[in-house]
Order: structure tokens, then C-alpha cells, then sequence
């Protein structure tokens, strides 16, 4: 597979308020700051593991896995929903917020340390509130998971939690 990079992230426009999740949140120091855009129609995250995300040594455990394909599922709909309302990453437009309602993941192989992962994923509108998508995970060209998330936009009550 071609080396790709991710030029604009949705992770990037996020507001503060919601800009800490461990995932993907890009004022979140100790997290993995993973950051979702556009790839022609589909999605994708790319993202290198820090080493100490094993499972067994060699290869990455699969919750880190699950969390790539969780917040890549966030990201892509959060995309998807602002290019609907006539947005791109830029325009100055504040963009949507989901929160996951289900996340399921097959292990297809065991996923290298030390490569790139490329989260490539495919976004279906169930209803204007509630998306799915579909998420491949490559290592180099190899598939070593598939998931599947619903997303729905995340409720006003998720803000303020600790005021
Ligand atoms: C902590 C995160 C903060 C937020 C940061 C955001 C931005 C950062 C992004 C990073 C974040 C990273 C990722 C994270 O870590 S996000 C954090 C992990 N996720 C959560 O904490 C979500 C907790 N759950 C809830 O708050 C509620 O259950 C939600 C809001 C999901 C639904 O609540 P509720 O049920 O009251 O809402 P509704 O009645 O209007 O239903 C709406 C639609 O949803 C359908 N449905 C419901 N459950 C499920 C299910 N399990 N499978 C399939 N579908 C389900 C339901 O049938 C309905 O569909 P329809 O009948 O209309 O067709």
C-alpha cells in the first residue's frame, strides 16, 4: 500500500470542550491523538503504536485496536455528517459530535508492532442522528481487522459533566 499521510483531520477542528478523548483527542497529552480524514470517498487514520501497546511481544494487543477502530469510527461520521451540512474540515464551520452506541471487532490476523496501521473506513447514514461504519485495519497490506461502529450524535448532557 501506498505511504499515505493525513493532511486535515477532523480531530484538528474539534472545540476544546471536546478535544480530550484518549483516542483522538488532540489536547489530551498522554493520548494517542489520532486524527480521521477524507480518502477520496472513504476515511482513514494512519498510526504507529508506541511499543508498549503489546499483546504478545512482536504484536499489538487488541484493545488498542478496538480504540482505532472506535474513534475512527467517531472521526468518519463527524466527516461525513459535516460534508452533508455543506462543511470541510476549514471553512471555520464547527463540525458535529458523535459518541459510540456499539463497537464490534473481528481479529482477522495478528497486527505487527512497528508498522503504520491504516484505518480505512465506509460510512453509511442510518438516520441524520445515528451513522455506521464499516473500518478495514491495515498493517502494511495485510488485513488484521474489521469492525463495525454505530455512532450517534453525542447528546447535549455529555458537556459540563464537571462543573
Ligand atoms: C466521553 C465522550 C465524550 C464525547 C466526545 C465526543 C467527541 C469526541 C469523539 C471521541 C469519542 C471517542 C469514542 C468514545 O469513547 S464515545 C464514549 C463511549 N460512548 C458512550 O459513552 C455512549 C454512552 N451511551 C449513551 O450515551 C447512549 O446510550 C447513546 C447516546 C449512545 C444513545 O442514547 P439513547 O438510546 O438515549 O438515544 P436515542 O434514544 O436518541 O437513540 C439514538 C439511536 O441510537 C440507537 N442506539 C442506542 N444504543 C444503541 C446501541 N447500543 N447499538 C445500536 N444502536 C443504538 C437507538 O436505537 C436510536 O436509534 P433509532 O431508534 O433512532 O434508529
Amino acid at each position: 500500500m501506498e505511504e499515505l499521510k493525513v493532511e486535515k483531520a477532523i480531530q484538528d477542528i474539534y472545540p476544546d470542550d471536546i478535544a480530550w478523548c484518549y483516542g483522538c483527542g488532540r489536547l489530551n497529552d498522554d493520548g494517542h491523538h489520532l486524527r480521521t480524514g477524507w480518502h477520496g470517498d472513504k476515511t482513514i487514520t494512519i498510526y504507529t503504536p508506541e511499543s508498549k501497546y503489546m499483546g504478545i511481544p512482536g504484536f499489538i494487543y487488541g484493545g488498542l485496536i478496538a480504540s482505532l477502530i472506535d474513534c475512527h469510527g467517531t472521526g468518519s461520521a463527524a466527516l461525513a455528517l459535516h460534508r452533508k451540512n455543506g462543511h470541510e474540515i476549514g471553512d471555520g464551520a464547527e463540525p458535529p459530535r458523535f459518541v459510540t452506541a456499539n463497537l464490534n471487532v473481528d481479529f482477522l490476523k495478528p497486527t505487527p508492532q512497528h508498522v503504520p496501521l491504516k484505518a480505512i473506513g465506509t460510512v453509511e447514514e442510518i438516520h441524520p442522528k445515528k451513522w455506521k461504519v464499516e473500518t478495514e485495519v491495515y498493517a502494511q497490506d495485510t488485513l488484521c481487522a474489521r469492525g463495525t461502529v454505530v455512532l450517534v450524535v453525542m447528546p447535549s448532557t455529555f458537556l459540563n459533566k464537571n462543573d
